[in-house]
């Protein structure tokens, strides 16, 4: 655990005008900090009381009537002495109170800098300080669910098991490295394999929520994509419940992809609007087209509109493949074509909203977005914990062979020294020194 030298502060409140803003101290002069601007009321304060105090600038005048609470030792947020200081929410009367506590001996703090130090004080493990953004950042109620989870520990105490599970096996193997002329027991060999093989199911189980993990986080990318004039902007705007993309007759309105975000059953969806696909285009549109190619090519769901009053043949495109895309049959209200009879495609009429409802169920099944599949395991990990995962998982299958050969167990133990060290990082237990400096770099000021 490392001491921190210097006192940082910053406004942990957002930058808008409020009510009320919230600057935080941080650092072995929290106190002083706020005693020289608030005329000493900090000392005065009881412990984690709110108490009612005047920040003056050095000339004596009030800048600010204010709330200090005061945090002592390391029972803070940060692990160290805090203040909290609730003042005024304009930008001025913030601006002022911030830069009198810089003049009375802080330091602007760095972004994500105090949940670096709760990090380093043993307040947070690393999944935590990363499920701390994440919730800030969360759009659903099930990205905020998963978020809560990994600032309960879930992540975090998964990876510190599987280690545990594995120091054991290294423990022992390193052992008997360390006396040859005891010979390997194969059925200490066995066992040592069973353990190994336990450690790589419980990496697979966490790796096999990397994908709800960063669908939960980016959301679902969803393509509407088809013929021009079949409706695409429409039922983008359908969705949205807003008149945002522009629809017209006109074939080939939609030159460009448009992006925006819904939340369908606690899971965002990224909705993409696209140019219509057809061969005979030129110039501009055919750049449309590339873009609508690129993005159907890197969809996680494709919603295909096709214009159900033609026949099938005048809405046919030819699209990347997909294992999740939905067809939607719109202008239904215009009659179907007898073509489209056996077709199972979702009826829509983007004109009157009928089918919104089936259209809505048949993509959370395209998805699996039931409550069963998502709500009990909310656990999912990020692309940082996969990589760490996959590094650990990939020792660990180079450990098996080593260790089944029982040729070369420094070797094998040397393998399983890496995955531990993989592990290790996902909490932040090794030296990670760049890890951290991305992940906390992320954050923003005051967090
Ligand atoms: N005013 C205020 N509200 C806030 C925060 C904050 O820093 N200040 N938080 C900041 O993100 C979040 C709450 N998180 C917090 C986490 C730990 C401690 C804390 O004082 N921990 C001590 C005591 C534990 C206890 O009494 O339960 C500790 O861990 O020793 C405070 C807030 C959201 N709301
Ligand atoms: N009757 C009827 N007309 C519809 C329906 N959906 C869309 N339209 C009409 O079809 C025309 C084309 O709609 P758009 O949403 O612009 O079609 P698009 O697929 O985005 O077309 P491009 O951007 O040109 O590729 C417009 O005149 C819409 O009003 C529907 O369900 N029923
Ligand atoms: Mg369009």
């Amino acid at each position: 655990m490392t001491e921190s030298t210097d006192t940082i502060a910053a406004l942990a409140s957002g930058g808008g005008t409020a009510a009320v803003a919230l600057i935080r101290i941080s650092g072995p002069q929290a106190e002083e900090v706020a005693d020289r601007a608030c005329a000493g009321a900090a000392s005065r304060a009881g412990e984690r009381r709110a108490t009612r105090a005047k920040v003056r600038d050095a000339e004596g005048r009030v800048l600010d009537d204010v709330l200090i609470t005061v945090f002592r030792g390391t029972r803070s947020f940060t692990g160290e002495p805090v203040v909290e200081i609730a003042c005024h929410g304009g930008r001025l009367v913030t601006r002022r109170v911030l830069e009198r506590l810089l003049e009375c001996g802080a330091r602007s703090a760095g972004p994500g800098e105090f949940t670096e130090r709760a990090f380093f004080h043993g307040k947070l493990d690393l999944t935590q300080a990363e499920a701390i953004m994440d919730l800030i950042s969360a759009q659903s109620d099930l990205a905020l669910r998963a978020a809560h989870e990994q600032l309960e520990g879930g992540i975090g105490r998964e990876a510190v098991r599987l280690g545990e599970d594995l120091i054991g096996v290294v423990a022992h193997l390193e052992a008997w490295i360390d006396f040859p002329e005891e010979d390997i027991d194969p059925d200490t060999g066995d066992l040592f394999l069973a353990r190994v093989a336990s450690v790589r199911e419980g990496i697979a189980k966490l790796l096999a929520t990397a994908e709800q993990g960063r669908i939960l986080r980016e959301g679902v990318r969803t393509v509407i994509c088809g013929r021009p004039n079949a409706g695409k902007s429409s039922l983008l705007n359908l969705l949205l419940g807003s008149e945002r993309a522009i629809v017209s007759d006109e074939a080939g309105t939609t030159r460009d992809t448009i992006e925006e975000t819904i939340i369908l059953d606690g899971v965002p969806l990224r909705l993409v609007d696209t140019a219509g696909l057809r061969d005979e285009a030129g110039g501009i549109e055919r750049e449309g087209i590339r873009r609508t190619l690129h993005e159907a090519g890197r969809a996680d769901l494709l919603l295909v509109v096709r214009d159900a009053s033609l026949p099938a043949a005048d809405s046919s495109v030819e699209l990347p493949e997909s294992n999740r895309a939905v067809t939607v049959l719109n202008k239904a209200d215009l009659g179907e074509h007898a073509e489209w009879a056996e077709h199972a495609g979702i009826r829509l009429s983007c004109s009157t909203g009928a089918g919104l409802d089936d259209l809505r169920r048949a993509i959370r099944e395209a998805l699996d977005l039931g409550e069963a599949d998502w709500g009990e395991h909310s656990v999912a990990i990020n692309t940082r914990h996969r990589d760490c995962l996959r590094r650990a998982d990939e020792s660990l299958e180079t450990a098996e062979v080593l260790l089944e050969s029982a040729a070369a167990p420094e070797l094998a133990a040397l393998e399983l020294r890496g995955a531990l060290d993989a592990l290790g990082e996902i909490v932040g237990k090794v030296d990670t020194e760049d890890i951290l400096g991305a992940i906390f770099s992320q954050f923003c000021i005051g967090k």
